[in-house]
């Protein structure tokens, strides 16, 4: 089966966080030159089963790539290739190339630990840690020993609130528990949270689908902020909000991608019957 395609880097920070977050912006003008990631001919197989059939994808540079398609297609399986989630799951065993700047993430050489914090992952459910909301941000930063002391990690909590739209609304309670916000709210927590270890790429695994429509209208308005600096691929079973929140999308069936483009194309003229069937709401 063929897929059809449409047709459209930062230097990481080992220093200060802070720094590092303020460079990713200053170079704002490179955003949308290239490919951030490139996956070719990605399979995935859960024991015998075949999920993922030979995946072409390039994940542009500081865009929003959406990935639809019907109740278990494969999107959050290839998602999850993308930052070798999958490697947790014992079964799961993945075929094929993804580079990252070039560079093959399933290289023995990569650490699954780094290669997450420079490809973070933000899930369905809003998944704070028990701790405060203070911690839940210097978390990631602390192990991976991004602040040399007690000022820097503030910098790097309050930058990471302020990038996640969430600063305003928590800053004078920052020893509170993360888990007593609201959900909307704690949705943002974990967006600050994977922005605190400077990511260059945040998967989003549909952010939205435990939000009302005011928060999700909320993070949506943050996705489209934050691709300024950052590359965000987001799966996601709501047309409007791939419509709304991309500029590419991707539509996967029955473990192929079918098709590929700018995210008006596929909306207004998609190429393939089946994405076709999908976006009218004929099946799906
Ligand atoms: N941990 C797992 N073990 C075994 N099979 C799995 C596992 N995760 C996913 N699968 C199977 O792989 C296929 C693709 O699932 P996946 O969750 O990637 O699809 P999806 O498009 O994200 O679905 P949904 O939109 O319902 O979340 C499905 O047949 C699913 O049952």
């Amino acid at each position: 089966m063929t897929a059809h395609t449409h047709t459209g880097t930062p230097t990481r920070s080992t220093g200060s966080l802070a720094a590092g977050i303020e460079a990713r912006a200053a170079t704002g003008a490179l955003a949308g030159a290239g490919n951030k990631m490139d996956a070719k001919g990605v399979k995935v197989f859960y024991g015998a089963k075949q999920a993922l059939k030979g995946i072409d994808l390039e994940i542009p540079d500081r865009q929003v790539t959406a990935l639809i398609g019907p109740s278990g297609c494969g999107k959050s399986t290839f998602l999850r290739c993308l930052n070798r989630m999958n490697d947790t799951i014992g079964i799961a065993r993945v075929e094929g190339l993804i580079t990252l700047d070039g560079q093959d993430i399933y290289d023995r050489e990569i650490d699954p630990v780094q290669l997450r914090a420079r490809v973070g992952m933000v899930f369905q459910k809003p998944n704070p840690f028990p701790k405060s909301i203070y911690d839940n941000i210097a978390y990631g930063p602390r192990i991976h020993g991004l602040a040399s002391g007690r000022d820097e990690m503030d910098e790097i909590v309050a930058k990471s609130l302020q990038r996640a739209g969430l600063w305003n609304e928590v800053k004078d309670r920052l020893k509170e528990p993360g888990t007593g916000l609201s959900g909307g709210q704690q949705q943002r927590l974990c967006i600050a949270r994977a922005v605190a270890v400077s990511p260059e790429v945040i998967l989003m695994d549909e952010p939205c689908s435990a939000l009302d429509p005011i928060a999700t209208a909320h993070v949506e308005e943050l996705i489209d902020e934050l691709r300024e600096n950052y590359t965000i691929v987001i799966v996601t079973h709501n047309m409007q909000q791939a419509a709304r929140v991309s500029q590419r999308t991707a539509f996967f069936h029955l473990g192929d991608m079918v098709e590929v483009g700018d995210t008006e194309d596929i909306f207004t003229n998609p190429r393939d019957e089946r994405t076709q069937g999908y976006i009218t709401g004929r099946y799906g």
